[in-house]
């Protein structure tokens, strides 16, 4: 694209702007290709315009940002604009040809069931015969399905890999694709100029306060993909929906909890190795089974098929494609021990209201005992959520092992004193922590045996675990695995 069109397309003056090429758009100096433009932000931690030099030492044609810092020059054509991250987003779609436009694009938002809902979305979309690709927490698909990562770790990256990413989708054919919207996505502008064709709301607890400063403005960016969305898909059991209600052209809305609502499951079933329920539609009545362990994912499995069948999938493929998922990695994930060992599970579950579900689904289907390992990150993440998850893990386990989670540089005592605190004030002492995540997994292990359930909550498949100032690689369906290798011989042990 030349130079002088790009500014035309974000609404800037053409005039005195020479004729170049510019091949891509960035914000990240470390990124920058030849020919690219660098969009210099003014952020929390950093001045973009700090790293202009370096941006031009690897080629960038151009720069844009809100004003140079006083007293500054550049060398390079300045693009002055009010919103540097609306810019970024805006450059990214007119360089890429605006790819949502080619393809039916599915949102998802709200606090937990994010990542669920749009593994379950793909792959309904999937089963009714459309390309579809997805971008998530977990990383990217094509439409082939072989899961790819970006660099950096993200639920929504930036706007330039976010419709690079969609060029490439539509590029290789894609039909349809899945994007979890995270909030801070919504607040930055990540996602800003995607087409939504259907946008999903699961549900919204306290989360991401430290950086959004109240429930409200959460809220208020979470609603952004529904206000934007041709159909919004809401959840009527979340007391948030009654807001949303009215604000796309068209709303279709689902309860598993028994409320009135277009897609509603009743009959539900739990069982070891999955869930069963009937369903209510649009599309018709349906007995549906979903080889997921969790009674929330009826929700989930619920949201999906709302906007599945939106975008063309009839009954029959909705059945067949429940039937036939395989789950998230480290979502509810279960960990093969040998028989006699406990049924041990791996789960993301970081919040109280995503622990509380967990545990609760676990219970019903746990005929002996309950055991729950789970942390509380540290910086400045949600310090509130550390007593609270305490509290939960205690009630409603037998029995809570607490430890480390991603403690960075906050000390893991208090962390884990906070923890404590939550329970003790609950009157509950059926604790211990165990600083070590792996010595506090194996403690939980080999402590129980056939009939028991150990819940490894929170960190589910990610692959680093931040320990002070160091990332260490971690996997915990191998620590997991490890736990049950080295418990040997299954039978209880709890001493
Ligand atoms: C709160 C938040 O999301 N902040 C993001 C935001 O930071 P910021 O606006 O303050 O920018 P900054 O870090 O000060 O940098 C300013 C500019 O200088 C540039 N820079 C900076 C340093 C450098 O060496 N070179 C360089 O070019 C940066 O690329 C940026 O353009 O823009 C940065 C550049 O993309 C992100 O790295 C940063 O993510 C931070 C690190 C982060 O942890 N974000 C998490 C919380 C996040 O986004 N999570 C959500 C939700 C997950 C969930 O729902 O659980 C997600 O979508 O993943
Ligand atoms: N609909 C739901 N309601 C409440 N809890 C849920 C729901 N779906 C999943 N969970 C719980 O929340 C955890 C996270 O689920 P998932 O990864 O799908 O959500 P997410 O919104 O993508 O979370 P994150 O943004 O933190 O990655 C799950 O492991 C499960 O314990």
């Amino acid at each position: 694209m030349r130079l002088p069109d790009l500014a035309a397309a974000l609404g800037l003056s053409a005039a005195e702007l020479p004729d170049l090429g510019v091949r891509g758009v960035t914000h990240n100096a470390d990124w920058v290709t030849a020919g690219d433009l660098f969009v210099a932000i003014r952020g929390a931690r950093f001045d973009g315009h700090a790293f202009i030099a370096q941006a031009q030492e690897r080629g960038v044609v151009a720069v844009i940002g809100e004003g140079l810092p006083a007293g500054e020059t550049c060398a390079l054509p300045y693009l002055k604009v009010p919103d540097a991250r609306a810019a970024l987003a805006d450059a990214a779609c007119a360089l890429h040809g605006h790819p949502s436009r080619e393809l039916r694009v599915v949102g998802v938002t709200g606090t937990d069931g994010k990542t669920t809902t749009s593994w379950l979305t793909r792959h309904l979309l999937r089963a009714a015969g459309l390309k579809t690709g997805l971008l998530s927490t977990v990383g990217y698909e094509l439409p082939d399905g072989e899961l790819r990562h970006f660099p950096a770790h993200f639920t929504t990256p930036e706007a330039p890999q976010v419709q690079a990413t969609l060029r490439e989708m539509v590029n290789v054919g894609a039909q349809a694709t899945v994007l979890e919207a995270s909030s801070h996505a919504l607040a930055l502008d990540r996602v800003r100029g995607v087409a939504w064709d259907v946008g999903i709301w699961t549900h919204l607890s306290s989360e991401h306060l430290d950086f959004h400063g109240t429930l409200e403005n959460y809220f208020a960016e979470k609603r952004k993909l529904i206000q934007r969305s041709a159909l919004a898909v809401l959840n009527v059991d979340d007391p948030w929906t009654a807001q949303l209600r009215g604000l796309a052209p068209l709303e279709t809305t689902y309860s598993a909890e028994g409320q009135h609502a277009d897609w509603r499951a009743y009959e539900i079933g739990e069982g070891p190795e999955g869930l069963r329920f009937r369903v209510s539609s649009p599309a018709g009545e349906f007995e549906a089974k979903l080889p997921m362990i969790g009674r929330f994912n009826v929700a989930n499995a619920l949201a999906a098929m709302g906007a599945a069948h939106h975008l063309g999938a009839g009954v029959e493929q909705l059945r067949a494609g429940l039937a036939s998922f395989r789950g998230v990695p480290g979502r509810m994930e279960l960990v093969p021990g040998e028989a006699g060992q406990p049924r041990v599970i791996v789960d993301f579950a970081h919040t109280p209201p995503s622990l509380e579900k967990a545990l609760a689904t676990l219970r019903a289907t746990t005929p002996g005992r309950l055991w729950v390992v789970i942390g509380s990150a540290g910086g400045p993440r949600d310090p509130h959520k550390r007593a609270p998850l305490g509290e939960v893990a205690t009630r409603l386990a037998d029995y809570a092992v607490f430890t480390e989670e991603d403690h960075r540089d906050t000390p893991l005592a208090d962390i884990l004193a906070e923890m404590e605190r939550g329970a003790r004030e609950a009157g509950r002492a059926n604790f211990r922590s165990i600083e070590d995540r792996a010595q506090a997994i194996r403690h939980a292990v080999s402590s129980l045996g056939a009939d028991d359930t150990v819940l490894l909550a929170g960190k589910g498949p990610e692959d680093t675990l931040e320990r002070g100032t160091e990332a260490l690689a971690w996997n915990e369906v191998g620590e997991a695995r490890a736990a049950l290798a080295a418990a040997g011989a299954p039978g209880p042990r709890l001493a």
